[in-house]
C-alpha cells in the first residue's frame, strides 16, 4: 500500500533520560489498509510523559517522543477504513494497538490486553519498531485505536481528555460516583481537575484534598463542593469516615493510612497516580472498616469514546495553557513544581 503520508515528520524528542527535549524528525509508517493519517493539532503534557522521559519508571526507549493526549484532524484514510473520513476530528490516547483477541480486548478493556497494549510511545509495535507519540505533526494509527472528538469540543481543550479525562472517568463510573455519593479527589493537577469536573457532572458531592488552599477558588469553580488542605492535620480529623470513594491522582507517595481513615465502612480508595517509589500501608487501615484499596489505568477505546461524548454533552473540557514546542522543557519543570493550571497543551504547528 503506497501513501502520500510523510514518512519522516517533525517531532520533539528526549535524546536520553538526562537531556532536554529537542526538535528532530521521526519516521511514520505508510498509511495501511485500516490506518488513518492524523494531522496532529494539539498534544497535552501528562505527568506520565515526564516520568518516562526521565526514566522514572525504569529504562525507556530513546530517542523518546512523548505525548498520549493527541487531538487532530484526519488527513488521509486507508482503503479499508470505515469509521473515519478526511476532515474528521479524532483523538488518540495512551495506546495504539493491542492483540484484539484476548478476553480483555474483546470486552473493550484493551488497556489490560494479556499480550500487553502497544503504548503510543516508549513501546515497540508488532514489527518491533519503536512507537513515537504526539509531540509531533503527524501520526499514522489503526482506525480502531482512534476515537471521535465530538463537534462542540474544541481540539485544544479536548486533547487532555484522551488521558487525564479517561483516567478519571473510568474509575468514577466503575465505583459508581453519582448522586448521594461523597467523592474526594486527591491532587488538583491535570488528572485531578478533570476528576472534579466529571464527578460533579455525574452528580456526586465532591471534595478536593489538595496540599494547600492555594487553588481553592479554582477547585470550587471547577465543581467541587468542599476543599481541604492535606498539609493541615485537622483535615484528617474533620473528615474522618466521610467518603464513599477517594481517587488519588498524586504523582508521589502518600501517607496511605491517613487517607484510609477518611473512608466510610466499605469505602474505596482508588489510586491512579503512578509514583516512582513504592507506598507503605498498615493492613489495619484496611481491615478495620472492610475498606477497598484499588487501582485503575486509563480506559478502553469504547469507554474513551463514551467519556468524550459525556464531556461534550456536559460542556466539559480541560483547563489549559497552550504552549509553543520550544517551551516543553520549561513546562516540564513547571509541572514538577505543581505550577500548572491545569494542563499544558502543545500547539503542534510550532514544532
Ligand atoms: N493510572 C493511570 O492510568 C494514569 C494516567 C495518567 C497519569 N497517571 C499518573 O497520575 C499522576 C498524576 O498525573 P498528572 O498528569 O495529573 O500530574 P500533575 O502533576 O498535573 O498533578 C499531580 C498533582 O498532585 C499534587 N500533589 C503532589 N503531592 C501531593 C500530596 N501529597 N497531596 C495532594 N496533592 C499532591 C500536585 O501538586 C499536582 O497538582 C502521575 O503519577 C501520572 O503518571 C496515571
Ligand atoms: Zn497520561
Amino acid at each position: 500500500m503506497t501513501t502520500t503520508a510523510p514518512t519522516s515528520v517533525a517531532a520533539y524528542a528526549a535524546p536520553s533520560a538526562k537531556a532536554p527535549l529537542e526538535r528532530t524528525t521521526v519516521p511514520r509508517r505508510p498509511v495501511g489498509e485500516h490506518d488513518v493519517l492524523i494531522d496532529i493539532k494539539y498534544a497535552g503534557i501528562c505527568h506520565s510523559d515526564i516520568h518516562q522521559a526521565r526514566d522514572g519508571w525504569g529504562e525507556g526507549i530513546f530517542p523518546m517522543v512523548p505525548g498520549h493526549e493527541i487531538a487532530g484532524v484526519v488527513a488521509e484514510v486507508g482503503p479499508g477504513v470505515t469509521k473515519y473520513a478526511v476532515g474528521d476530528h479524532v483523538g488518540v490516547g495512551c495506546f495504539v494497538d493491542s492483540c484484539r483477541e484476548c478476553a480483555y480486548c474483546r470486552q473493550g478493556l484493551e488497556q489490560f490486553c494479556t499480550q500487553g497494549m502497544t503504548g503510543t510511545y516508549n513501546a515497540l509495535d508488532k514489527n518491533g519498531e519503536p512507537t513515537y507519540g504526539g509531540y509531533s505533526t503527524h501520526l499514522v494509527v489503526d482506525e480502531n485505536y482512534a476515537v471521535r472528538i465530538p463537534d462542540g469540543l474544541a481540539l485544544d481543550i479536548a486533547a487532555p481528555l484522551l488521558c487525564a479525562g479517561i483516567t478519571l472517568y473510568s474509575p468514577l463510573r466503575h465505583w459508581n460516583a453519582g448522586p448521594g455519593k461523597k467523592v474526594a479527589v486527591v491532587g488538583l493537577g491535570g488528572l485531578g481537575h478533570m476528576g472534579v469536573k466529571i464527578a460533579h457532572a455525574l452528580g456526586a458531592e465532591v471534595t478536593v484534598l489538595s496540599q494547600s488552599l492555594r487553588k481553592k477558588d479554582d477547585g470550587l469553580r471547577l465543581g467541587a463542593d468542599h476543599y481541604y488542605a492535606t498539609s493541615d492535620p485537622a483535615t484528617f480529623e474533620t473528615l474522618a469516615g466521610t467518603f464513599d470513594l477517594i481517587v488519588s491522582t498524586v504523582s508521589a507517595p502518600l501517607n496511605m493510612d491517613a487517607y484510609m481513615g477518611l473512608l466510610k465502612v466499605d469505602g474505596a480508595f482508588v489510586n491512579v497516580g503512578a509514583p516512582e517509589e513504592p507506598n507503605a500501608l498498615n493492613m489495619f487501615s484496611l481491615i478495620n472498616g472492610r475498606k477497598t484499596l484499588a487501582g485503575s489505568m486509563i480506559g478502553g477505546i469504547a469507554e474513551t469514546q463514551e467519556m468524550l461524548d459525556f464531556c461534550a454533552a456536559h460542556g466539559l473540557g480541560s483547563e489549559i495553557e497552550v504552549i509553543r514546542a520550544e517551551q516543553i522543557n520549561e513546562a516540564y519543570e513547571r509541572v514538577l513544581a505543581s505550577d500548572v493550571r491545569y494542563r499544558f497543551v502543545i500547539d503542534t504547528a510550532t514544532i
